[in-house]
């Protein structure tokens, strides 16, 4: 996971101090990329544990259209807490859109199963899209998207996927989101019958949170372990279908949890 520490590294020696919504204050630099071979391992973060618990489960929680925190609640995960309303309702966020997003007829579409149908049918397709970013409904959602927009691309038997993230908490949220991502492209190829390519994370505002200074230092003090192995349960074969005991992680060695504050 250089790419990723490469980024820390860039945005903490490079960044601009920019004031923002949260009123913490980061270190911000406009737009990255990061390129992940997922023949090479899964990319998760090596030099702080990650609870990929709560990856997984927020993964299949978007996949299955909820956009109420009781079932991350039910399975101890608590990372939307701070955004749900009484009732655990986060409005038209990520399961919502990417499931069910409003047409103008009154229906509504299905990206996932619409992009899953368009990568079997017609892997050459350039329009290979799903989109959370739903300019109509965003004001509604607790927090607008931040992985905004993702694209598929099939070559040679292999499936690789980009995602455009609008804004990245670099400490806290994009090492769930690189995983969250190269999960689900893994889960994809899996289901199309694909071998998985490459994920690529494309970055808006990335910023560290001027509070998370420290945190990254003691990161970046780190060296990184070989990335681990990720085994899905073979016999999967619908997307939908997929729990939280299809997956297995092998090898992962990881230097001590660190512990940040989120910026609300
Ligand atoms: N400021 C901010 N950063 C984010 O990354 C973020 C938001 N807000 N709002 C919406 C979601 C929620 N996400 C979150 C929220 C909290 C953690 C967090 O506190 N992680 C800890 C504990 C992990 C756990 O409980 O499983 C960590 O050490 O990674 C991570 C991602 C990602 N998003
Ligand atoms: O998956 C996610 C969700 C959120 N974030 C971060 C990025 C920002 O720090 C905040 C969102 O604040 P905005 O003012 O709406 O940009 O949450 C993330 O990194 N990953």
């Amino acid at each position: 996971m250089k790419q990723y520490l490469d980024l820390m590294r860039h945005v903490r020696d490079h960044g601009t101090f920019k004031s923002d919504r949260t009123g913490t204050g980061t270190y911000s630099v406009f737009a990255h990329q990061m390129r992940f071979d997922l023949a090479d391992g899964f990319p998760l973060v090596t030099t702080k544990k990650c609870h990929l618990k709560s990856i997984i489960h927020e993964l299949l929680w978007f996949l299955q259209g909820d956009t109420n925190i009781a079932y991350l609640k039910d399975n101890g995960v608590s990372i939307w807490d701070d955004w749900a309303d009484e009732e655990g309702n986060l409005g038209p966020v990520y399961g919502y859109q990417w499931r069910s997003w409003p047409a103008p007829d009154g229906e509504s579409i299905d990206q996932i199963s619409k992009v899953l149908q368009m990568i079997r049918s017609n892997p050459d397709s350039r329009r290979l899209i799903v989109s959370a970013w739903n300019p109509a409904l965003v004001d509604e959602m607790a927090l607008p998207p931040c992985h905004a927009l993702f694209q598929f691309y099939v070559a040679d038997g292999k499936l690789s996927c980009q995602l455009y993230q609008r804004s990245a908490d670099i400490f806290l949220g994009v090492p769930f989101n690189i995983a969250s991502y190269a999960l689900l492209t893994l889960m994809v190829a899996q289901v199309c019958g694909l071998q998985p390519g490459e994920f690529i994370w494309t970055g808006g505002d990335c910023h560290l949170y001027a509070n998370h200074m420290e945190q990254a230092e003691l990161q970046l003090s780190r060296e990184p372990y070989p990335m681990p192995r990720m085994r899905l349960n073979p016999e999967v074969t619908d997307l939908f279908a997929f729990t939280f005991d299809d997956f297995t992680l092998e090898g992962y060695q990881a230097h001590p949890h660190i512990k940040a504050p989120v910026a609300v």
